[in-house]
């Protein structure tokens, strides 16, 4: 059966692009695209039709209503229409272009050809309907944690790769393959989601990475106590701060002390609830890094 697809169109103001963004992801949205339309964005997110009814949409419409009215902004111009499968994977790519992120990162779709001169770390990316396109603000503040913790000049001395390090909710694979790219040992990905496995398996390919190194499972940080063969050295975790709170004594159980950890998907407000977990489990939070209303813990244990 061939799969349809919403194309969600929401024309906003760029000052509530990261709660729309949140909005789509918390909705279950794939595939998130932003263009500049003059002063305005212009976003386009893609959703199933199976996971989504007509009322559901006039719901969401409900919600950014609300989430803008909330903040004092004008309310987004929202429509949808359907679009079949073959469409879908091909519509929101024309809208992501590669992207340098950190000082050592450039993200390129796996369409395009990687830029002959460039001196930077590629990661090559097709993450189908899996989040992590590098996109978005949480993403970008992991992977310059990443930077901070596996780069041989690191001013912690104390830390050297190669590492072994958790990816969990690891969504299309671009933090492992980050980590990899950077040095580290071995990468154990989770996510409970089989498209996102099926994702990192794919671009871990994509990169020519030896899949020996990138060992990717579907479940959750339970499911890293049975293939793990090593304590950890890192965990990195792009979710949400009510998953993490959840999962922070679990992953706790699976590091070795001196290890580090970096926690994202953190919107600020949530960031002290997130603190008070991670020092009750025996972490030390030492940075907080800020982009737009997001924020990246970066912790020791
Ligand atoms: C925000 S995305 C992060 C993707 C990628 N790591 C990045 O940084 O761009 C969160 C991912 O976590 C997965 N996820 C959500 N809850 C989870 C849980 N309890 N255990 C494992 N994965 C989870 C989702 O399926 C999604 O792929």
């Amino acid at each position: 059966m061939t799969n349809t697809w919403w194309e969600i169109q929401i024309l906003c103001t760029p000052d509530l692009e990261d709660s729309i963004f949140w909005r789509l992801e918390t909705f279950g949205c794939r595939g998130v695209a932003v263009e500049k339309k003059d002063r305005f964005l212009l976003i386009r997110a893609y959703l199933s039709t199976l996971q989504a009814q007509l009322s559901d949409l006039t719901n969401l419409s409900t919600l950014l209503h609300e989430d803008s009215t909330a903040i004092g902004l004008p309310t987004p111009e929202l429509n949808w229409h359907q679009i079949n499968e073959e469409d879908w994977s091909t519509s929101w790519k024309q809208y992501w272009h590669p992207q340098e992120i950190g000082n050592l990162f450039l993200i390129n779709p796996a369409w395009l050809p990687i830029p002959p001169s460039t001196s930077k770390l590629v990661i090559r990316l097709d993450p189908g309907v899996a989040f992590g396109t590098g996109n978005h603000a949480t993403t970008q503040l992991c992977l310059e944690s990443l930077e901070k913790y596996l780069t041989q000049n690191s001013s912690n001395t104390s830390i050297t790769a190669p590492q072994v390090i958790a990816d969990i909710g690891c969504g299309s694979g671009i933090l492992g393959i980050g980590a990899l790219l950077l040095g580290a040992k071995k990468v154990y990905g989770v996510d409970n989601d089989p498209l996102a496995v099926e994702s990192t398996n794919s671009n871990c390919i994509l990169n020519h990475l030896n899949p020996e190194k990138l060992t990717c499972a579907l479940g959750s940080v339970h499911t890293l106590t049975e293939i793990l063969t090593e304590p950890l050295d890192g965990i990195v975790c792009n979710i949400l701060a009510d998953v993490i709170i959840e999962l922070i004594p679990q992953m706790t159980d699976l590091v070795k002390s001196g290890s580090w950890g970096i926690f994202s998907g953190i919107l600020v407000e949530q960031s002290p609830s997130v603190i008070t977990t991670l020092e009750k489990n025996s972490w030390v939070v030492d940075q907080v890094w800020q982009r737009q209303e997001w924020c990246c813990l970066n912790a020791r244990r």
